[in-house]
């Protein structure tokens, strides 16, 4: 857990070894603490050095270890004790010093690192703060601006921007042991008091009220309702206004207060989450680490639409030559500008050269004869998307990889009418594709486990994060939609505003409500899906009641927003008002109030007051409830999975950890007792009735959500 040794015959050099990130488990701690006592008892020592194995310094304190009691030596007195040593300590810093691993080196008198290495505090994206002194060492050293930037955002610094900020003492691209040896040398002898972070004095910010004030406005404001940034600001503060002793007993108390919170085990979850995610698995034992995946050098996409242009420069942005189809002179050439723009755009901000020599623009599918993997967006159009899939099978040679970004349609259907249904395989982008992370890869039943592993594998090499699902209607995200998207019209129905669900969902966490979010999106995709699907329009036979369909609960609001061309953002109305169309400012619209109280009172429908509860409730357990019945029939593989897919696509706050983890936060039984009041009252939802998966985890004991998949018995897994 740490290795001794003596080099240059008078330095200890203690190596950190916990792979693969040599966080600070309570053994490696245990193993510090006697080495670093070894080390200062040692006449023959002169210094010291602390690195760790494999190029990384150190990740920070064992995250996992956080979801027991707290066991061995506490990190606290351990750091304490190095920082008030009688002999230098140089931390050599390669990879990563995180978290505890940053404050680690922080009590060391000199900091080395590797020009590639980066630095940083992220325990408030767990849902803590640093707590082993980081929050009162790192204003002192740096002033108090920078270190509530870093603490209250958790960003990685390059080495280069830590030695600016005076964070470091030197930057090396030679061995950084080496060099922090030689340094250690040096240093032997000279004072040390001034070294010694814990004793220097903040430096004065002027108008520190003002600039706190300023950062709680911030923070409020990017994460509403998160407690971690609000508490990291308080133990700042503590750092301007309090001598160390006192501010350090500040932030223990701080992180007493988040320590066992439900955000803070909310946000570890995700953390573990997004991980575990990558790791998929098929019923016949392929898996992520044993299904080697294709080398892909080139791609095409087929589509200019603002999926494929997102994908184009996703692709483009990581080295992948990309030839762009399009159908006609004219999308071709808007498409190609628009990449160009945005490519460009991407490349200024990063700091490098646009990619722009990877790119092709080709009106001619025969062009594709030789790329590794098609990316098919066309239109959502199964009869279109089937001749492109025909099509490409008689281009493209045998062993290039057929992907469709369809967002719910059968990847298997368009794997039947291709010569390699092997090499199918759904890549279901989000938009817009460049932005956002989230990429659902839908396995076909035919879909070989190379071709899922080559998905993920480049999901993961374009900075996605990518998850294995199996293939239904919507797959797992856009399934999940439908009946939170239904519980959130039925309740405009009975009494509510779109303002006030919208309200509810946005105090819940929620960057958007579900109307404003439906309003960016573009109300006329739900229209044509629904009309295709036969519930509505001129197919519907008129006998029918308006609102029943399919012989469920139907409601019709959303089509007669459409039938009035109010689209949303892009018609500068919808389910709100817009200065103009494509404008944000969402604004509640008086002719929708008009058109809920016109439609209430031609059914009849008395309106009632609902509560914001009855809001979370029936949206986001009716949500969940969908999410049980995708584990059952095997569609995802893992509610982690389906948590990260709703965090990633959705907005889902990530402080709640995702639908699942949040029906288990809430407490099962509660939800289930929930679901079938609600379920009771409304008899003709089928979506409100508890899954029998759900029952079934009650009945056992509602066991945590990572114990769920024990008790899922899937007989059909599409996974
Ligand atoms: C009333 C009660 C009062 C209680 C008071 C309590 C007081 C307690 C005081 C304690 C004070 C401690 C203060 C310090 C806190 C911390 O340090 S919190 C941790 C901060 N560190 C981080 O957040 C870093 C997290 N890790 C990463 O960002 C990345 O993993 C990485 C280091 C940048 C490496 O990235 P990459 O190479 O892409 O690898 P990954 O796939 O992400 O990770 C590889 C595996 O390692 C696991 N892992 C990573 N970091 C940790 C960690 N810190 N702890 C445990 N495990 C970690 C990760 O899960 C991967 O695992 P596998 O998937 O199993 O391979």
């Amino acid at each position: 857990m740490a290795r001794y040794e003596l080099v240059k015959r008078s330095v200890a050099l203690i190596t950190l070894t916990n792979p693969p990130v040599n966080a600070l488990s309570s053994a490696v701690r245990h193993a510090m603490a006697k080495s670093m006592e070894r080390a200062l008892n040692d006449p023959k020592v002169t210094a010291v050095v602390i690195c760790g194995e494999n190029g990384r310094f150190c990740g920070g304190a064992d995250i996992r270890e956080f979801a027991g009691p707290l066991r061995g030596p506490p990190l606290v007195p351990l750091l304490d004790a190095i920082e008030a040593g009688q002999k230098p300590v140089v931390a050599a810093i390669e990879g990563v010093a995180l978290g505890g691993g940053f404050e680690l080196a922080l009590v060391c008198h000199y900091r080395i690192a590797h020009f590639k290495a980066r630095l940083g505090l992220p325990e408030v994206t767990l849902g803590l703060l640093p707590a082993a002194g980081g929050t009162q060492r790192l204003p002192r050293l740096i002033g108090i601006p920078a270190a509530l930037e870093m603490i209250t955002t958790g960003r990685h610094l390059s080495a280069q921007e830590a030695l600016k900020l005076g964070i470091l003492d030197q930057v090396t691209e030679q061995n950084t042991c080496e060099v922090a040896v030689e340094f250690a040398l040096r240093a032997v002898g000279k004072p040390l008091s001034s070294r010694r972070v814990s004793m220097l004095t903040t430096p004065c910010t002027p108008d520190l009220d003002a600039l706190l004030e300023a950062v709680t406005m911030q923070v409020k404001k990017k994460a509403r309702g998160v407690m971690a940034p609000l508490a990291c600001i308080q133990a700042v503060r503590a750092a301007a206004t309090m001598p160390y002793s006192k501010g350090i007993k500040r932030e223990s108390e701080l992180m007493a207060t988040l320590f066992n919170s439900g955000q803070a085990q909310a946000l570890q979850y995700c953390f573990f989450a997004q991980r575990t995610a990558g790791k998929w698995t098929l019923p016949n034992g392929a898996q992520w680490n044993n299904s080697k995946p294709r080398e892909i050098r080139s791609a095409a996409i087929i589509g200019l639409g603002t999926m494929g242009r997102g994908i184009v420069v996703s692709l483009a942005r990581v080295g992948i030559s990309v030839i762009a189809v399009e159908s006609e002179k004219k999308l071709l050439e808007t498409g190609k500008q628009m990449v160009i723009g945005m490519l460009e755009r991407d490349a200024k901000r990063r700091g490098v050269s646009a990619s722009l020599n990877l790119l092709k623009f080709t009106l001619s599918l025969q062009d594709l004869k030789d790329v590794d993997l098609v990316i098919e967006a066309v239109f959502e159009d199964m009869a279109l998307k089937k001749r492109v899939f025909q099509e490409l099978s008689k281009v493209c040679r045998p062993a290039t990889v057929l992907c469709t970004n369809t967002s719910g349609l059968d990847v298997d259907a368009l794997a039947g009418v291709t010569d390699r249904p092997h090499l199918v395989v759904g890549m279901h982008f989000f938009s817009p594709a460049h932005v956002m992370k989230l990429l659902e890869v839908v396995c076909g039943p035919r879909s070989s486990s190379e071709t899922i592993a080559t998905a993920m594998s480049l999901g993961k090499r374009m900075g996605k994060v990518s998850v294995a699902v199996g293939n239904c209607p919507g797959f797992v995200g856009n399934r999940m939609l439908k009946p939170y998207l239904d519980q959130a019209t039925f309740l405009l129905e009975e009494g509510a505003t779109p303002e006030q669900v919208d309200k509810a969902l946005e105090d819940f966490g929620f960057a958007m409500g579900v109307f404003r979010m439906s309003d960016l999106a573009g109300l006329d995709v739900g229209w044509r899906i629904r009309k295709e699907s036969g519930l509505t329009g001129p197919d519907v036979d008129p006998k029918n009641p308006p609102r029943r369909r399919q012989g469920r609960r139907y409601c019709p609001v959303p089509d007669m927003i459409c039938e009035q061309g109010r689209f949303g953002q892009k018609t500068g109305r919808g389910w709100y008002m817009y200065d103009k169309p494509g404008g944000t400012n969402a604004k509640p619209d008086p002719l929708i109030q008009n058109l809920l109280e016109m439609y209430r009172s031609r059914y009849g429908i008395q309106p009632r007051n609902i509560s914001d509860q009855e809001i979370i409730e029936r949206c986001l357990f009716a949500l969940a409830n969908e999410g049980f019945r995708i584990l059952e029939d095997g569609i995802a593989a893992r509610p982690e999975d389906i948590d990260v897919i709703y965090l990633f696509g959705y907005g889902f706050p990530r402080h709640r950890g995702g639908p699942m983890f949040y029906a288990s936060m809430v407490g099962l039984e509660r939800v289930l007792q929930r679901l079938e009041h609600y379920h009771q009252a409304n008899p003709d939802v089928p979506h409100l009735e508890p899954s029998p998966l759900f029952k079934k985890l009650v009945a056992c004991g509602s066991p945590p959500v990572q114990k769920w998949r024990e008790h899922i018995k899937t007989m059909h897994s599409h996974l």
